[in-house]
């Protein structure tokens, strides 16, 4: 794993803070969609990250298949960073047959500075990274093809964004990036502040949970989805990599049977790969996991019976008019 500086390649480990927090970079490539057009753009994913998980969710339900091709990267991160070793995982890089995701990098800017991440939104006509962070290309894909697609599916509704940006200003330091934060901790103060905000938090949606059938209340929004793909890797992948064991996800009534209802939401189950995703974060984190050893368990069944249809659901809000 490593970094691009000035447009050469690095190999470096992550920089922690003084007092041995894990720092987040913030993404570089924060553009809107240029035009909306079938074909012009293509989608970078690791199969393993939750961050680009959400869009490949995202692409199935706005019903993007057709528009916007996918490469998946291996699931080795060594290093060369992301590649597309096709022994390791990859479809191999659809559009140029590139080895590495950083030369995908620098193809947008010779000199470019920073960590190549996934996902990554690619604009074939302009040659260039229209955006490569999760959130924001939710939102391209929440609305900017329906026009092409007729897809009235509205994750991000007017009505309920107060509420969505809310529950996402707290689950997102203290759960999708607070796993991280535990995990890669260089000290115990660091690890162990990580670690109670954490449960804290799944504390407090194990009980919101209780009473409304999602996060926002009656209807899927976006604040489920982007939960969604840090709560299904976490008995796999959190509770052991990144030492998060209070409890696990399936020691929370709540949380795993909404957990098992997202999975078995049309579409979704064929975005997890726990193939990916386990063998990502063992055999690619070598200063936590030295010998790379994939662990053999647990044994899980996201397709069993959920008992959400207890709670008002009305699935994902329609927009009016496109
Ligand atoms: N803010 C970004 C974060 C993406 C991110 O950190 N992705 C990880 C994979 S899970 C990555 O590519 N890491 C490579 C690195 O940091 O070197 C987003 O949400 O899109």
């Amino acid at each position: 794993m490593g970094l691009l500086i000035d447009g050469r390649w690095h190999d470096q480990w992550y920089k922690s803070s003084k007092d041995g927090a894990f720092e987040r970079e913030s993404a570089q490539r924060n553009n809107p969609l240029p035009a909306a057009e079938a074909g012009r753009y293509h989608l970078y994913v690791s199969l393993a990250c939750p961050w680009a998980h959400r869009t490949l969710i995202y692409r199935k339900l706005k019903g993007l298949e057709s528009l916007i091709d996918v490469s998946v990267v291996s699931w080795l991160m060594g290093e060369h960073g992301w590649t597309f070793d096709k022994s390791q995982g990859s479809t191999g890089d659809k559009l140029d047959g590139i080895d590495f995701l950083h030369q995908r990098y620098t193809r947008d800017d010779p000199h470019y500075t920073g960590r190549v991440t996934v996902p990554v939104l690619w604009d074939k006509h302009e040659q260039r990274i229209v955006n490569n962070e999760s959130s924001q290309i939710i939102r391209i894909f929440n609305s900017a093809f329906d026009g092409l697609t007729g897809n009235r599916l509205d994750l991000y509704p007017e009505p309920l964004r107060a509420k969505i940006d809310a529950l996402n200003e707290r689950i997102y330091p203290a759960v999708n990036n607070g796993v991280y934060r535990a995990g890669f901790a260089t000290s115990q103060g660091a690890y162990e502040a990580a670690f109670d905000a954490l449960f804290s938090e799944l504390d407090t949606l194990e009980r919101l949970l209780d009473g409304q059938r999602y996060l926002a209340g009656e209807y899927l929004t976006e604040a489920d989805i982007r939960l969604f793909t840090t709560i299904v890797r976490f008995d796999a992948v959190y509770y052991g990599h990144f030492k998060c064991n209070l409890r696990r996800i399936s020691d929370y009534p709540n949380l795993s049977n909404w957990l098992r209802e997202l999975y078995q939401w049309p579409g979704v189950a064929e975005t997890v790969n726990m193939e990916h995703i386990q063998r990502h974060y063992y055999m690619s984190h070598k200063t936590i996991n030295p010998n790379g050893i994939v662990p053999k368990g647990p044994l899980q069944d996201f397709g069993q019976a959920h008992d959400r249809e207890r709670l008002v659901g009305k699935k994902i809000w329609k927009k009016t008019g496109i």
